[in-house]
């Protein structure tokens, strides 16, 4: 369990984390989502003690990290690719950090078997693709078992296949009962991966909720309508107390019944629909709702030169 009580950093005049309070539990995937500079690294950093907050506290396990006695056997985390000697061989850089916190030399074997690593244990990880870097980095995380892991934008530059196999992991060492904590800017990866949702814009908290609770609330369905004969369409929607709003573009959005049904009433009353579309509004069209206040810069929109 990690808790952040009033978190909060500065630097200078900027508020990078903004009396964060929020719990990430164990035994499920937190995903902690924000636009890019919400400040999610500096929220992670503070939590593994690498940087110090100006304000407030993170507890893990009930300790501050200085606290910990061996870190590592608490704490496990992926911040960024390829923060190793490139001249070492993917063994002898787990074997150093091993032997640094007192790990026995037998876990090495184990978390490179567990990414998939054993066949180029003794290569030099200079060599090694992205994805590999990615699988170098998560055994590290591993190596100390520890309770917690924490996962910094993990799928970032991976093809399919890897993204497919962090998915994986992240979700069976929570299912062993441990707590993951992941960061990333997309909600569409989050919604794969994450049993609970922490989102921040501009270092604030702008939600703490579980996945299916976010769904719920923000996948809407609707019926996209057009019609050369507007009036007489919405008049017979009206009569069958069906409601429909403009789009500003000709269009009307119908929510409260499916295609079919209006399909059926426009044939019935010999109204000729240009266009009858079902759709959904997709997570990320909620997430960008949720944090277009906090937004630090935004693209202009249409506009030409
Ligand atoms: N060392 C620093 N000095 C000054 N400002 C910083 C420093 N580190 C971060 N910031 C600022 O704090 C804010 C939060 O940054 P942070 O990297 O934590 O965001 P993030 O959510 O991880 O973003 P991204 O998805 O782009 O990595 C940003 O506005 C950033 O410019």
């Amino acid at each position: 369990m990690i808790e952040l009580h009033a978190l909060t950093k500065r630097y200078g005049e900027k508020v990078a984390v903004d009396h964060l309070t929020f719990a990430v539990r164990p035994g499920m995937v937190t995903g902690f989502l924000g636009p890019n500079g919400a400040g999610k690294s500096t929220t992670m950093r503070m939590m593994l003690g690498l940087d110090n907050p100006t304000s407030g506290d993170v507890l893990i396990d009930g300790r501050r990290y200085a606290a910990l006695r061996q870190p590592l056997r608490y704490i496990g985390a992926l911040l960024e690719a390829k923060a190793w000697h490139g001249g070492r061989s993917a063994y002898h850089h787990l074997l150093c950090l091993a032997q640094s916190n007192r790990i026995p030399r037998r876990r090495v074997d184990e978390v490179l078997r567990v990414v998939g690593l054993t066949g180029v244990a003794r290569k030099r990880t200079k060599g090694f693709s992205l994805g590999m870097g990615q699988r170098l980095g998560i055994a590290a995380a591993l190596l100390g078992d520890p309770t917690i892991l924490m996962f910094d934008e993990p799928v970032n530059g991976l093809d399919p296949e890897g993204i497919h196999w962090i998915r994986h992991l992240m979700k069976g060492l929570a299912a062993e009962g441990r707590t993951v904590f992941v960061s990333s800017h997309l909600m569409s990866e989050m919604a794969l991966t994450a049993d609970h949702l922490v989102v921040i814009g501009q270092g604030r908290l702008l939600a703490d909720t579980s996945m299916a609770q976010f769904i719920a609330e923000n996948s809407r369905s609707y019926v996209t309508v057009r019609s050369p004969q507007p009036e007489r369409m919405l008049d017979v929607f009206n009569a069958a107390g069906i409601r429909a709003a403009a789009t500003g573009d000709g269009g009307y959005e119908v929510t409260g019944t499916d295609a079919a049904e209006l399909g059926e009433l426009a044939a019935r009353y010999r109204v000729t629909l240009h266009e009858l579309s079902p759709r959904r509004a997709s997570l990320e069209e909620a997430f960008m709702r949720l944090t277009a206040q906090s937004v630090e810069y935004h693209a202009a929109e249409g506009g030409g030169a």
